[in-house]
């Protein structure tokens, strides 16, 4: 039997307002999160992925609006009001948000930042619990219960942060950029941390730029550009052989295999080009790339999103 979705996101859309215009920033992105995957969104900086997550979780800004249903655990939360909104996140859903240090409060101690979202949803929230928390998270000195954030190196605020969100035990989390800033060894402790923690978690949204991360925690991976799905497979089919030219490309510019970027820039999203976005940076563009939008295909595990499939 397959395992239980837990997460549905159905064709999303999201624009922003920008004066008199709108611009789309994400357009009809769909994912489905089963119980017990890690599913990694990965495309370079300003394609769409935090806006994604940050949708999902329903905490953009109100110069926002959004297409598309997301079903968290079979609930519809497009349109529940913001308290029952604040019932689910914390109690189905948590996110670790891209920046560790404006997460945490700068003016309370570990513990603290720790024990009020436990408070919060009403679980327990005494001094071995706490301890218990940080420890399972990989913040192995019992001193830092007792520290400030400006107190803590960069990778143990990473990890108190792990510890907020797998304490609140929500079961589907999202984690946005969490090896971002940190150097080698504290991307090691915060994977080997994330490790332990994964088993008690139900699914994981895993956003990063860390390929290697990703390659060793995510079951599944989608590709953004330029607000879109260009790409999505298995772990091991995307990164072993992956089908869209932006894919490949991506992989090419990795310091593995020899730090080729991938020529011009990505469109801002107030010149989103007509046909395939990717197209304008393509060395395999041909006339129909320039003219049509191409659809997402589907073929077996993988869906890809380009003429020449
Ligand atoms: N509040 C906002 N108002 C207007 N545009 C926004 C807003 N938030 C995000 N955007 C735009 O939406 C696009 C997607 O941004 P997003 O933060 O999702 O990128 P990202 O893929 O997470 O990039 P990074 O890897 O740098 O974190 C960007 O062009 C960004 O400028
Ligand atoms: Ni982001």
């Amino acid at each position: 039997m397959k395992n239980k979705k837990i997460l549905q996101v159905e064709k999303l859309s999201v624009w922003f307002r920008s004066g008199e215009c709108e611009v789309c920033a994400v357009s009809d992105f769909s994912l489905t999160l089963a119980e017990g995957e890690t599913v990694a969104i990965i495309g370079e900086s300003g394609c769409g992925k935090s806006v994604a997550a940050h949708a999902i979780m329903r905490i953009l800004p109100s110069s926002s609006r959004i297409d598309g249903n997301i079903f968290i655990n079979d609930i519809c939360i497009t349109q529940l009001t913001e308290e029952e909104m604040e019932r689910i996140r914390g109690d189905h859903i948590a996110i670790l948000f891209q920046s560790p240090d404006r997460s945490l409060n700068p003016l309370y101690m570990i513990k603290r930042q720790v024990a009020e979202p436990l408070k919060i949803h009403n679980k327990p929230a005494d001094k071995q619990t706490i301890e218990t928390i940080l420890r399972q998270a990989g913040c192995n000195h019992s001193d830092i219960i007792s520290k400030y954030p400006c107190q803590c190196s960069g990778g143990m605020n990473q990890r108190a942060l792990l510890a907020i969100v797998s304490g609140l035990n929500s079961g589907i989390v999202i984690m946005d950029e969490p090896t971002k800033g940190l150097d080698y060894d504290r991307v090691k402790d915060v994977q080997q941390s994330l490790e332990e923690i994964k088993s008690d978690m139900r699914g994981i949204i895993l956003i990063s730029h860390d390929i290697s991360f990703v390659r060793s925690l995510s079951t599944r991976i989608m590709v953004m550009y330029a607000g879109e799905v260009i790409e999505s497979g298995l772990t091991s089919d995307i990164l072993t052989q992956p089908m869209h030219p932006y894919t490949r490309s991506l992989l090419m510019s990795l310091p593995e295999h020899g730090f080729v970027p991938i020529p011009g820039m990505a469109p801002a999203l107030s010149e989103i080009p007509a046909g395939c976005r990717f197209s304008p940076r393509c060395t395999m563009s041909d006339e129909p790339c320039n003219h049509f939008h191409p659809d997402l295909v589907r073929y077996k595990e993988r869906e890809v999103r380009c003429h020449r499939y």
